[in-house]
């Protein structure tokens, strides 16, 4: 069993775009804040994808009192899974393409500023959410968003170069998608369910979306002309696509969408397909400690 001064970082080998021996320096400055700070420190690198939830409930059964996660918003989706409703506290150092989390909490973008927040910082408590059995903590959410998501899944190279070249090729190829949002026709570029206020790379597409308020921002993008492009792309960096007159947004606490075939999403960046076009939205109050 362990102390309650036990902290575990689990690395994913292959996030983002830091080399192998960035990651070694990360690990061994983990082992050294951490022993010297009094803890009984251990790390693990993922084996597959899937891993580093098996990894974090681990953790929590033997009384772990921190878990960092140390890759890209997938990891950190897959870690803080299993800290759920759990004593054990999720410290996000992020390596990813997006960082969307640790952006809107205002977590360190250095991952050794990071560790150091992880390891000194105090657990607060935040909401998460859930599409189907699928957990999120950032975004959630269909049509242009979830088709960039797909596409971004199939490249080799990850990182935020890559991540605009596949979303303005994926502009071009792509349609507005139809569906019933709470029994209601609706036909939207996007919607987006946020907990947290944006996607990554600062862009927040829930300029207000308060991540400890109980409740989700329901983002209705539709259809626009080409020429509104340039001034959406620019609200959606700016923080103000809220003043968009193609925007619209309810605070909420769940929704229900149907499609009439199978419906592409994404979780928190992560691509998935619900072959019977349902998706259950739901926001999970105070679900999660993080360490800020
Ligand atoms: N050893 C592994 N082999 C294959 N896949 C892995 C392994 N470890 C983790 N994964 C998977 O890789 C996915 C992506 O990882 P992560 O999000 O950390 O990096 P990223 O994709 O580079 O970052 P971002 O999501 O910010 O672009 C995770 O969701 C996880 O399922």
């Amino acid at each position: 069993m362990a102390t309650l001064s036990s902290v575990l970082a689990i690395i994913n080998p292959l996030s983002g775009t830091t080399t192998a021996e960035q990651k070694a320096l990360l690990r061994d400055a983990f082992l050294r804040k951490a022993k010297a700070l009094g803890y009984a420190p251990e790390v693990a690198m993922t084996a597959h994808a899937g891993h580093a939830t098996e990894l974090a409930a681990d953790a929590v059964l033997r009384g772990f009192s921190r878990v960092l996660a140390i890759g890209g918003d997938g990891t950190i989706n897959e870690t803080a899974q299993a800290l759920r409703r759990s004593a054990t506290a999720l410290g996000i150092v992020p390596i990813g393409s997006g960082n969307g989390l640790a952006r809107h909490l205002g977590v360190p973008l250095n991952p050794m500023k990071a560790v150091e927040r992880a390891l000194h910082g105090r657990p607060v408590v935040i909401d998460s959410a859930e599409i189907n059995e699928h957990p999120f903590f950032c975004t959630a959410g269909l049509g242009f968003e979830a088709h960039v998501a797909h596409a971004f899944a199939q490249q080799a190279v990850r990182g935020l170069p890559t991540y605009m070249r596949t979303a303005f090729r994926a502009f071009w190829a792509y349609k507005p998608t139809r569906f019933l949002l709470d029994g209601q026709e609706k036909e939207l570029f996007s919607l987006t369910f946020a907990n947290a206020g944006q996607f990554g790379n600062n862009a927040w597409m829930a300029p207000k979306a308060n991540i400890a308020d109980g409740r989700l921002e329901q983002c209705e993008i539709r259809p626009f002309p080409a020429q509104a492009t340039g001034i959406l792309t620019w609200r959606l960096f700016n923080k103000t696509i809220d003043q968009s007159a193609y925007w619209r947004g309810r605070s909420i606490t769940k929704a229900i969408v149907q499609a009439e075939g199978p419906l592409l999403i994404h979780a928190d960046g992560e691509p998935l397909t619900l072959p019977d076009g349902k998706a259950e939205v739901r926001i999970v109050p105070g679900s999660l400690l993080v360490l800020l």
